[in-house]
């Protein structure tokens, strides 16, 4: 294809959003004439299933759930009238108690004001979150936010004590829809007791957001935390950034939760229309199809070239692989579906795995996202005239060039700046998109029975461990093999596990497992110190 063409077929794809001002370029997915009217009839399909969805369908058959993250932003369209109060009230509350806070009306017990926020959440309860404090933040913000998404010792050692002293001031969110969370549930007992530490009151800093009734409910209720926000069954976790776990947060750190909902509301009105060419959540989702065959054979590459849009690729990967990565289809066949999403953020990532995206193999198709506003304020000239910002455009429209010539396909999205309702919008536009894709491969988007599995074999795992330290205790000072403990637990055949659970335990002192003998698992000597 020459320039000119390329400049032709750019313009008569260009997909523009003028209510947001984004605009979805398409021209350099080598999609054929006859691809998109050869879709026609399965995305006709596809916006029917979603105009069901958003009238309230169970349109998440396996858990027998409506899905209505539309709802948060709209709540008029909710199909019932208690369901638009739960949305609006929530809305109300939050910004309540965001204000109370920052007025200092709801304050510690030892310090004047409320400065700090950490959130305790993990996927969908802390990456919306996360993606939002980073895409607005600054440091004139409100509150400053911090995060425990693990249960990883050491990186919460890392989250507290950095607080240190302003624990005192710290409001701690506990977000978990469940609220059963392993992790979760860890994070907040690590963070309530390193306030007790400090001679605080944990519960006189802490609110959760969680279902009505869950044990993380029961448990704030029962140690009187400052108040709990509502999570419904009809929002999933990927798609809450809207509800009280990403709005709660937003409106801690003072950002513009108005924008970022209009945002996202105005693209669902121009992601609800069923005309191909002008809604750009039917058009990603169709070069999704293309690239991948339908079958996610090519992995989506995130790439914008701002700083402030790092975490979209994580956030992403939730929303995308969560969604779509599935073993069956909704008629019970073996589809294996998903698609792989990866990215950081450029130029950086040119410095990095570019160089095999332009020549390795030609597994992906690339997603730009570009941001017209360079920053606030005017820029200096860094060579002749040439701005960082300058530069910033030329590496994207470089690295698009390069990977065209060697046939690597790629889209671009063009949004104005990074604001709220850009945010809002972008998030709108990709939950949409993932729904239309789900409809298109037929599959339920909604629900994540594989996560189940690694949880469960977890709670074996640490069964095992249970029986394995009685064992070491009766058996005090003879020091014994991973193969003979696993027998004597009656668990010969998990002899691998018991020999990791082994080596941890003796790397650390909570448990006082020594290890002798030599390097080699054969050779590893356990027993109770
Ligand atoms: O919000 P929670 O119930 O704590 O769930 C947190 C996350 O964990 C689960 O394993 C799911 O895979 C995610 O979709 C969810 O967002």
């Amino acid at each position: 294809m020459t320039e000119r063409e390329l400049w032709e077929r750019y313009q008569r794809h260009l997909c523009v959003v003028p209510s947001v001002g984004l605009t979805l370029d398409i021209s350099r997915m080598n999609f054929g004439a006859d691809f998109l009217d050869g879709m026609r009839s399965r995305m006709d399909a596809a916006f029917q299933a979603m105009d069901a969805l958003e009238k309230g369908a169970i349109a998440n058959p396996d858990e027998k759930r409506r899905v209505g993250h539309y709802w948060l932003r709209a709540p008029e369209l909710a199909p019932e009238a208690e369901l638009k109060t739960a949305v609006t009230s929530m809305q109300a509350q939050v910004a309540a108690f965001a204000k109370d806070v920052h007025a200092g009306k709801v304050k510690p017990a030892k310090a004047a004001k409320f400065t700090q926020v950490l959130i305790v959440g993990i996927g969908g309860s802390a990456l919306g979150p996360q993606l939002v404090a980073d895409a607005l933040g600054s440091g004139r913000d409100a509150m400053q936010v911090h995060f425990l998404d693990n249960t990883d010792p050491d990186g919460m050692d890392r989250v507290l004590n950095g607080l240190g002293e302003r624990l005192a001031e710290t409001l701690a969110v506990v977000i978990s829809k469940s609220g059963g969370t392993k992790e979760t549930r860890n994070g907040m007992l690590e963070a309530e007791a390193a306030w007790r530490q400090r001679g605080l009151d944990f519960g006189a800093h802490a609110v959760a957001v969680t279902g009505d009734g869950s044990e993380l409910d029961t448990y704030a209720k029962g140690h009187k935390w400052l108040r709990t926000f509502p999570m419904w069954d009809w929002v999933g976790g990927r798609t809450s950034v809207m509800s009280a776990v990403g709005l709660l947060p937003a409106q801690l750190q003072g950002l513009d939760v108005e924008g970022f909902l209009a945002g996202a509301k105005d693209m669902d009105a121009a992601t609800r229309v069923h005309d191909v060419a002008a809604n750009p959540a039917a058009l990603l989702a169709l070069m999704w199809f293309h690239a991948g065959g339908g079958k996610g054979q090519k992995d989506m590459v995130i790439l914008p070239y701002k700083d402030r849009l790092m975490l979209m690729s994580k956030y992403l990967q939730q929303l995308v692989m969560e969604s779509l990565g599935k073993e069956l289809s909704l008629d019970g066949k073996v589809v294996n579906q998903g698609i792989a999403v990866y990215g950081n953020k450029g130029s950086t990532d040119q410095h990095a795995y570019v160089q095999q995206l332009r020549e390795g193999v030609n597994n992906f198709f690339v997603t730009f996202v570009e941001v017209l506003k360079d920053r606030d304020g005017k820029s200096l000239a860094v060579e002749g005239d040439n701005t960082s910002g300058d530069y910033l455009l030329g590496f994207l429209l470089g690295t698009r060039r390069a990977l065209f010539e060697k046939g690597r396909e790629s889209m671009t999205l063009t949004v104005p700046d990074v604001s709220a309702r850009t945010v809002g919008a972008l998030v709108a536009l990709h939950e949409r998109a993932v729904g239309l894709y789900a409809s298109l491969v037929n599959i339920n988007a909604y629900h994540q029975p594989g996560v189940e599995a690694g949880k469960k074999a977890a709670g074996r795992v640490l069964e095992l461990q249970g029986k394995l330290l009685a064992k070491l205790k009766s058996a005090k000072a003879e020091a014994r093999s991973a193969d003979q403990l696993a027998q004597d637990i009656g668990a010969a055949d998990e002899a691998e596990t018991v020999f990791k659970l082994l080596q941890h335990l003796s790397a650390n002192g909570d448990h006082g497992v020594k290890r002798t003998g030599g390097a080699r698992p054969a050779e590893a000597r356990f027993q109770a110190g």
